[in-house]
């Protein structure tokens, strides 16, 4: 099968890491194509961002449409312009929120979320109670870690991470971590060995499912909220999405 992994901030390097992690646990069958945005923010860290990155996400999208990829993985915690992307989209799509979600409550009685800045963790819960997890969540915790400051982590950003993942464990009574960032997946090995609780990046979660929902045969509904986009005229920039 081949897997749309979309970066959808434009740091090359951050998606060359994540499809690093992807293909590290893809079947040997599966292909990765690891892509990113030429237009938009070179992180995403506030509703800004990911709106500024949503309409490019879109355009990947339905380029890896046309390609007739066998899955899409939106590889930014927000789970930017996920919706929208099914509405697009005839394969799967998943976002890596919704997946480290998933796979950490077929696990643990409650986990934490651990995350970049403390800005985003609105966007966290407010995911947590879209997709109905809010009650298997012990908690949403911020290490103020910039994204790009995750790329070549220094030992003090890594510390700090590992302190609020103990503090989730301790505190908050978190028994798995789902990692809030697609910018900490290289990190989820080290992590491992080093807490008590299983370590869950949502890149690999996604991977995983992705290939588990094709060997099923499933794709994504397009009866409802995922139906084919209502027909109108588009103009200036974004013609081209005339339906
Ligand atoms: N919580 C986050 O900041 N998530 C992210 N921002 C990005 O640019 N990529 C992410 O995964």
């Amino acid at each position: 099968m081949r897997i749309q992994l979309i970066n959808p901030n434009t740091s090359a390097d951050m998606t060359n890491a994540m499809a690093l992690s992807a293909q590290s646990v893809a079947l040997d069958s599966t292909q990765i194509i690891a892509c990113t945005p030429e237009h938009g923010p070179k992180s995403i860290e506030c509703a800004f961002d990911e709106v500024i990155a949503s309409a490019a996400l879109l355009d990947l999208i339905e380029q890896g449409k046309q390609q007739g990829v066998d899955a899409h993985i939106i590889a930014c915690f927000g789970d930017p312009a996920l919706d929208a992307a099914r509405e697009l989209a005839d394969a799967p799509v998943i976002g890596i929120a919704e997946a480290g979600f998933q796979m950490a409550s077929l696990i643990a009685h409650r986990f934490g979320v651990v995350t970049t800045l403390s800005r985003t963790l609105p966007a966290s819960e407010h995911l947590l109670q879209k997709y109905g997890y809010q009650h298997k969540c012990s908690g949403v915790r911020a290490t103020n870690i910039p994204v790009l400051a995750l790329e070549n982590i220094d030992p003090a950003a890594y510390q700090l991470l590992k302190t609020e993942c103990l503090a989730a464990i301790e505190e908050d009574g978190a028994e798995a971590i789902v990692l809030g960032c697609a910018g900490m997946s290289s990190l989820v090995e080290k992590l491992s060995t080093e807490l008590p609780v299983p370590i869950i990046d949502g890149v690999v979660a996604a991977v995983k499912l992705a290939e588990s929902l094709h060997q099923l045969g499933l794709q994504t509904s397009k009866k409802g909220q995922y139906g084919q986009r209502v027909s109108k005229a588009f103009t200036g920039r974004y013609a081209h999405w005339s339906l």
